[in-house]
This record gives structure tokens, C-alpha cells and sequence, in this order.
């Protein structure tokens, strides 16, 4: 062959056609660099006449410069590119660059050059200079990556390479990792286990494309199940790729992957350093990677031989991206099972109710764990109603749920409160004069943090100093906080049970996996009696003596409406409530809530998850929204308000009229403001058996924007802000 397809990266043109130097060889999916106007740029060969690029004649084709070192793309994950770029209205080259992540085109084999410093001071310091001293003593990584941490330019850094205040060390990024073994330690399953194990178990060995639903109760031992067909795929030589929802989690989990199969996986997060992430990256290709454990960014690596990809923790909306190609990593990851024909393991003991609709129509094979293992009893869930029996003014934890909570100190056992909301309390005012703080970037209050001392946004991190007077009247000792974070309940329970050890657990406190691991050994010493957290507890935990929780404002969820307020709500306190009683000692939860009658509240209390899910499954039919019908938003945004304004006014009025495809506004977003962007927002909604996409791509592709004007589309929402 003569003449290549090349998908370019970094660029809004291509794909190209380029000639084949004499020589070289250049099978389809081949890394390659070739020349683009006067710069080199990098790509891939894609398959002949794809994406129906212009032909250009053979005489005037560029040669291509070089191929990178590396396996060529499969099929597979070529045609996972396509898909994904076709179903989220992405370009190719977007979802192509996080196959390919920076630094993985260094070429195998290759070594990073890290520093730490010496211990020998330079002659002269500066406050720059005793910052780094201060910062990073024992700490070793790349110039770029102690310049984060130390909060100082890479050129300080870099001066002190020079001066001799560094040391250089070569670290080698071709280190292979220990393998792990599927017969290190074998628990004893129970029936129930052993019957979903086996049928995982086959399929990985059939190489079967088939979604299954594992579908079991907190503490059921849906863990231990799929870790069986993880087993198999290395019985097989295969790998295994594993999504996690939160980072923060990773840590207590690796450490227990590694106590069933003996050696510890390999982790793929945006928090690795350059000389992790090059090694790990060198194993996934080569396939010597055997169990890789990561973020939704995991999906899309090149894998040398998938035997199965495993979705844990599946209803977690983080598994949806938001911002660059906005995907469903728990979507897609079916679709790679059926591109590299291998099974894929949803996971989790409150499914999306997407999920369990496939499962009833037959296109996910369901598994279902019943009972918790080893004789443990779901947790008796209790109702507090707040309208009459309220907590006293200015707190928060009903009198009810502080004699549990009480009970359970003087056993020595531990209680969890739940609230979904960081900080200190959620929007501050003047009473002097009314005003309230509100962030400059966003359509947002300033959340009051105490903990750092500031205020800021969760929008976009705009962050000030907590004000000790108001800026608008001026007078001081007149801000008042209104409603709680967990920050607050914190304090509150420091002033009702003094004696109380307390663990704030948010992302502000737990921040990397050590901060996380450090939580888990806390608890698991009894260093902790009340944990107070986010719905980063929700999930995952197994503290034997956690007995009680309390969920603090059940209400929350449902207030803002949206299609999945019930679902939230239920997958939340039914996860949550899934933290208590999980071994020898019974669980107890108390539900606050102003709407005792709300059906969610009910189903939980009444522990009818079938009457929950029909109840919403028949809503969701009747409204013919997702799963039935379909979704589209599209944002159109600009710093210039009549600008946005007038590009999504433009595109409202070129909307197509179709049968079975509506679109509705454009109106101005929820966050009508984002970052200092003014937003707008059309909301598509289609039948189930409309080219939703299609129609989309014709609509919006002949249209010319302004230079300042973004538009994006979120092909099946889950933010509706
Ligand atoms: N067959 C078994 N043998 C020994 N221990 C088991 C077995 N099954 C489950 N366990 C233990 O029971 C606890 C709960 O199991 P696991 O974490 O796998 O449940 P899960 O269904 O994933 O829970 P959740 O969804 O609530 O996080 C764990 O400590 C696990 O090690
Ligand atoms: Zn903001």
C-alpha cells in the first residue's frame, strides 16, 4: 500500500491521506508523526477511506516522517473510537487522544528523570527558595511535578537542578509488575455466589461479549464474585480492567485485590506521577498488565488482550463525563466488551434504572445476590419526620437520632451522618443589610468553608479569605450562616457528645488515596466514633462496628427536580444505609425527612426496592424519558451575554420539526453563569427509534458561531444545569 489514512491529533483538520516511505511499514493503527502545513503532528493510520475524507491525488501526498514504537491500534478499540465520536457528536480525534495519553508516544523501554533534593542548602535562599526546602523534603518526581507541590515556578526548581541543591535520579519506566496469581487465596463462596461466579467464570472463558447485571445487596459479596471471573481471565492470560467511580477509594481496594491474588494491580488515575503512569502505561500495551484498576480515563487504553471489564459501583453518575467528550464511561465499557469480545460486569446493589431495563429486555444477563454474606441482616431503617419532631433551632440532628447516636458511644460502637453537602454551611448573608455572597464567576452562592478558613465556589473554585465584615454595609459581627455542610454538623455533634472522636469525610479531607487509606486504618482502630461525611461514605466502606446511620436531610436530593431526583435519592440513602450492620452486630437507620409521605422515603423505609424501581420505571415510561424516550442538551455559551444569547437564539430558530423529536427553549441555563460564561440551553428530546445523533449533527454543523460562542452537546444527559 502506498498511500495511508492518517487521523491527526491536536488539530481541527484531517483526517489526511499521506504517502509511504520506501520501507516502512504501516499497518492499520499504526502511531505516526507526519507533516501538516510547516509542523510535524502526531496520528494515527486509520482504516482506508474512513470518515469519507477528500481524496487527494497521489502526486501530491506527504510523505509520512516516522512510526512511533509501539503496537499498532486494534480493531477493536478503532471501531470503540469510532462509536464513541458518532454517539457523543465528539471528533474522532478528541476520543482518540485518551487512547493515547501525553507521554505515551516516549517509546517503550525508556527512563524519567526524576530529583529530590540533596540536603546540601544553596549559598543563597530566597522565600521561593526555603518554600521548596520546606515542601519537599523525601519528596522525588519530575521538575514539573515539584513545582505543583511546592507551589513555585518550574524556574526555582530548576535553578536549584543547576546549583547542585537537586540530585538527579534516572527511574526506569519499563519495571514489570508482579503477576498476580488466581489461586493465591480462594474464599469459600456460598450458593448464591458460586451460581453468578461460575456463569462469569464461562463467559470470560467463552470469550462471550455479554453485559451482565450483578445485581446484589450492600455486603452481599458482589465483590468477592466478580474478583472469580478476574480470576479467569488470568487463568486465561487475559487481562481485566476494572473502573472505579472515585479515586479516593482506590487505595483500601488495591490493598484487597492484592490480598486475594498476591500481587497489587496496576492503578491508571489523573493523580499518577509521569513515571507511574509511563510504566503502567508500557504494561497495559504490552499485556503484561494483568489487573488494571482505574478512573473512567482507563477505558479507552490501548489493552494488549481484554478478558473481561468490570464496572464497579455502576449507578455512580461520576461515571459520566462532563466537560471535553461527554461519554458514559459505564455505556461505553459495554460497547468495548462487544468490540473485543469479552464479557463486561455491572456492579452494583442499586442499578441505574437504565441498567435494569436492559436487564429485563433481555440484552444484559442478570445476576442477582439476595442475602448478605455470612448471616448478616439489612439494617431495620426508621423514619425521623422533622415536621414533628424537630431538632432544636440552629441544629440539625433530630432528638431521636442523638440518643441513638449516644447508645452507640456507650457500646463502643460507631455512627455515620450523612449529608451531602462539603463545607460549613451553604450560603452566607449579611442581617444588617441582606446581602449575600455570591460567586463573580458563576451563578452560585460561596460556600462557607471553615475547616481552610475561606469561601468558595464548587462551581470553579473561586475561592476568598472567610469576610469578618460585610462588603456591602460594611458592619461587622452581622454575617450569618445559613443551613449546614458537614462542617457544621461536625460542630455540632462536638458540642452535643463532646466526648466523641470525630472524621470529617469529604473531598476536601480525603484527597488522595493515603488520605483515604489513612481514614480506613482510623476506623478500623476505633480511633473514631462518628463519621461525618459526603456521598464519598456511601460507597464501598466495610467497618464492622458501624451500627447506626443517620441520614440528616433525606429532602435534599429530590429538591431540584430533575429526571433522576428519585433514583439519586434512593441509590444514595439505600448505599449509605448499606454501611451499617455489615458484620456480627445489627444495623439501625434513621431517615430525616419533612416528606415521610414522599413515595422514595417510603420504599426505602418499607426496604421495597421492587415497588421503588416499578414505581419509577412506569413514571419514566408514561413521560417517555430515558430510558424510553431520548435525551439531548446543547449549551451554548459565550463571556458575552448577547452573544450567547443571540447564537442560541439562532439555533433555536433553525430547529428542525420532526416527528418524534422536539426541542425545547433556548432558555437560559440553570447556571445561567459558568466560569464568567453566560449559558443557554436547547433540550432536545427524541424518540427511542429517531437518529437523534443524525439529526443533531445536520441541525448544528451548518451552523457559523462567533469567535467567542462554545457549543456543546450532551447526548443522554445526567446534569441538567
Ligand atoms: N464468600 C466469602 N467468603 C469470605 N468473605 C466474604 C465472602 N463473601 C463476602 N465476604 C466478605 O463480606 C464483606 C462484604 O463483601 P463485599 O464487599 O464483596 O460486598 P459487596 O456486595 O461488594 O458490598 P457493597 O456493595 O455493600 O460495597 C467483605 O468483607 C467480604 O470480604
Ligand atoms: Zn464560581
Amino acid at each position: 500500500m502506498t498511500r495511508v489514512r492518517v487521523l491527526l491529533f491536536n488539530s481541527a483538520v484531517g483526517p489526511f491521506d499521506y504517502s509511504v516511505p520506501q520501507g516502512m511499514d504501516l499497518p492499520v493503527g499504526s502511531v505516526v508523526q507526519v507533516p501538516l502545513g510547516p509542523r510535524r503532528i502526531d496520528g494515527i493510520v486509520w482504516d482506508a477511506g474512513a470518515f469519507g475524507a477528500e481524496e487527494i491525488e497521489a502526486s501530491r501526498l506527504r510523505p509520512v516522517l516516522a512510526r512511533y514504537d509501539m503496537p499498532p491500534l486494534s480493531q477493536a478499540l478503532r471501531r470503540l473510537i469510532e462509536w464513541t465520536a458518532d454517539y457523543y457528536l465528539a471528533s474522532p480525534a478528541a476520543v482518540a487522544r485518551m487512547a493515547l495519553p501525553s507521554g505515551s508516544l516516549l517509546g517503550p523501554g525508556r527512563s524519567i528523570t526524576e530529583y529530590r533534593l540533596t540536603g546540601e542548602p544553596p549559598a543563597r535562599m530566597t522565600p521561593q527558595r526555603q518554600q521548596v526546602y520546606d515542601r519537599l523534603a523525601g519528596e522525588q518526581a519530575t521538575v514539573r511535578e515539584l513545582a505543583a507541590l511546592a507551589e513555585v515556578s518550574e524556574g526555582v526548581i530548576r535553578s536549584l537542578v543547576t546549583s547542585g541543591a537537586f540530585e538527579a535520579m534516572e527511574v526506569p519506566t519499563d519495571r514489570p509488575w508482579p503477576r498476580p496469581d488466581p489461586a493465591h487465596i480462594t474464599p469459600a463462596l456460598n450458593d448464591e455466589q458460586q451460581e453468578a461466579a461460575d456463569r462469569l467464570a464461562e463467559a470470560v472463558r467463552a470469550a462471550e461479549p455479554m453485559p451482565f447485571l450483578l445485581d446484589g445487596v450492600t455486603g452481599s459479596g458482589k465483590t468477592e464474585v466478580y474478583f472469580e471471573a478476574v480470576a479467569e481471565a488470568l487463568r486465561k492470560g487475559r487481562q481485566t480492567l476494572l473502573l472505579l467511580p472515585e479515586i479516593a477509594l482506590t487505595q483500601p481496594f488495591l490493598t484487597r485485590i492484592e490480598a486475594r491474588f498476591g500481587a497489587a494491580p496496576v492503578p491508571w488515575h489523573s493523580g499518577l506521577k509521569q513515571t507511574e503512569r509511563r510504566r503502567a502505561w508500557n504494561a497495559i500495551i504490552s499485556g503484561q498488565a494483568k489487573i488494571v484498576v482505574g478512573a473512567r480515563s482507563a477505558l479507552f487504553l490501548p489493552y494488549a488482550n481484554l478478558g473481561v471489564i468490570i464496572v464497579d459501583e455502576a449507578h455512580e453518575t461520576s461515571f459520566k463525563q462532563e466537560d471535553g467528550v461527554r461519554y458514559n464511561a459505564r455505556d461505553v465499557a459495554v460497547m468495548r466488551g462487544r468490540f473485543e469480545g469479552c464479557p463486561v460486569v455491572l456492579s452494583s446493589a442499586t442499578p441505574a434504572l437504565e441498567s435494569r431495563v436492559m436487564a429485563e429486555a433481555g440484552r444484559y444477563e442478570p445476576l442477582t445476590l439476595t442475602h448478605r454474606y455470612g448471616g448478616a441482616q439489612l439494617p431495620r431503617i426508621g423514619l425521623i419526620d422533622l415536621t414533628q419532631n424537630p431538632p432544636p433551632r440552629n441544629q440539625w440532628i433530630a432528638p431521636p437520632l442523638l440518643e441513638a447516636m449516644q447508645e452507640r458511644l456507650a457500646r463502643g460502637e460507631q455512627s455515620l451522618l450523612f449529608l451531602n453537602r462539603r463545607g460549613y454551611a451553604p450560603l452566607t448573608l449579611c442581617r444588617h443589610c441582606g446581602h449575600r455572597f455570591k460567586c463573580p464567576n458563576c451563578s452560585a452562592w460561596m460556600v462557607d468553608h471553615r475547616l481552610s478558613g475561606r469561601l468558595a465556589c464548587h462551581h470553579c473554585g473561586h475561592a476568598e479569605p472567610s469576610p469578618s465584615a460585610c462588603p456591602e454595609c460594611g458592619e461587622t459581627d452581622c454575617l450569618v450562616a445559613c443551613g449546614p455542610g458537614v462542617e457544621r454538623i461536625a460542630d455540632e455533634v462536638a458540642a452535643l457528645m463532646p466526648e466523641a472522636r470525630r472524621a470529617i469525610v469529604t473531598s476536601d479531607t480525603i484527597w488522595s488515596p493515603e488520605k483515604a487509606a489513612e481514614f480506613v486504618a482510623q476506623v478500623e482502630a476505633r480511633a473514631i466514633d462518628v463519621i461525618i461525611g459526603t456521598q464519598l461514605v456511601t460507597k464501598g466502606y466495610h467497618f464492622p462496628d458501624l451500627t447506626l446511620v443517620g441520614v440528616i436531610d433525606a429532602d435534599i436530593g429530590l429538591e431540584g427536580g430533575d429526571l433522576r431526583a428519585g433514583e439519586r435519592t434512593f441509590q444514595q440513602i439505600a448505599q449509605v444505609a448499606g454501611r451499617a450492620g455489615r458484620a456480627a452486630k445489627p444495623g439501625e437507620v434513621f431517615i430525616q425527612t419533612r416528606h415521610p409521605e414522599a413515595p422514595v422515603i417510603d420504599a426505602l423505609v418499607q426496604g421495597d426496592r421492587e415497588a421503588f424501581y416499578a414505581a419509577e420505571t412506569q413514571a419514566r415510561r408514561d413521560a417517555n424519558v430515558p430510558p424510553f424516550g431520548r435525551l439531548a442538551a446543547i449549551i451554548i455559551s459565550s463571556e458575552d451575554h448577547a452573544e450567547a444569547h443571540e447564537a442560541a437564539r439562532q439555533a433555536g430558530a433553525v430547529a428542525p420539526e420532526l416527528d418524534g423529536f422536539a426541542v425545547y427553549g433556548p432558555a437560559p441555563a440553570p447556571l445561567s453563569l459558568l466560569r464568567g460564561r453566560h449559558r443557554f440551553r436547547l433540550l432536545v428530546h427524541a424518540r427511542r427509534n429517531v437518529e437523534m445523533q443524525r439529526i443533531i449533527r445536520e441541525w448544528l454543523q451548518p451552523m457559523r458561531w462567533a469567535p467567542g460562542v462554545r457549543v456543546a452537546v450532551d447526548v443522554d444527559p445526567y446534569s441538567f444545569v
